[in-house]
């Protein structure tokens, strides 16, 4: 890959976020967490509650599902492992069951595309539950690269996946362009050095995304396509030319 044939200042990759993002995941995984609180004795939490425990990973949503609470004290290890296990099952039936897609993300995706750069997903999700999902809604075929929670020994706010998605891209942090809908994902992309976008109609833990330490806020992932065709001056393809 000749990243050194772009022009100064192209934009060369493009990383999503995939919970809050790319999908709204939040009826799957509420209904796993709830499935899971049913099994084990305890009463249904609200979705909008739920919706406040994604972003972490989902042995944080297990442990938030389990508190009922964003901070959560000491679970005993036999307790967290038998929920662990509950929510696995559940989820694994449901993962990618009643998700929808955002507005924009699939014209955004075809817009960044067609200027020649390339995809990947970065998420906290682990890989058992990325990959299917990536595959029943069509996102697999549009990703050159995806890097799930449990790819690199730490996750996201962590920037350890986007120097790794970057690597396999050829990309240059300062190349590449991270959309996510969470502190997590604005901490560990600004710690990687890419470009950071933040969408504002997805989890990040129950606060607005405003005070964000990210480049701009956009409404969808096509606005994103747009935003980056006036920042960015070349445009990079797979074969070195620009355009
Ligand atoms: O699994 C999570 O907690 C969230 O995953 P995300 O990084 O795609 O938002
Ligand atoms: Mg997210």
């Amino acid at each position: 890959m000749k990243a050194t044939c772009a022009p100064e200042n192209a934009l060369q990759a493009v990383l999503l976020d995939l919970d809050g993002t790319l999908l709204d995941t939040l009826p799957d995984l509420a209904a796993a967490a709830n499935a899971m609180r049913r099994e084990l004795g305890m009463p249904e939490l609200a979705y909008e509650l739920i919706g406040t425990f994604i972003g972490k990973g989902v042995d944080n949503l297990v442990r938030r599902t389990l508190s009922g609470q964003l901070t959560t004290e000491a679970i005993p290890e036999d307790d967290f492992n038998r929920a662990r296990s509950v929510f696995y099952r559940h989820y694994t039936e449901l993962n990618g069951q009643a998700c929808t897609f955002y507005p924009g993300v699939l014209e955004g995706i075809k817009a960044f595309a067609g200027m020649g750069i390339r995809l990947g997903v970065v998420t906290n999700k682990p890989t058992v539950f990325t990959l299917p999902l990536l595959e029943r809604t069509g996102l697999a075929e549009h990703m050159s690269v995806v890097v799930c929670g449990d790819t690199c020994e730490r996750r996201k706010p962590d920037p350890d996946q986007f120097l790794l998605a970057c690597n396999k891209l050829s990309a240059a942090p300062a190349a590449t362009l991270a959309i996510g809908d969470s502190i997590n994902d604005a901490l560990a992309a600004r710690a990687a050095g890419c470009t950071v976008l933040a969408v504002p109609y997805g989890y990040n833990e129950g606060e607005p995304v405003g005070n964000l330490p990210v480049d701009g806020i956009v409404e969808s992932i096509m606005e994103a396509s747009v935003w980056a065709s006036n920042r960015f001056t070349g445009r990079f393809t797979a074969s070195g030319t620009t355009g």
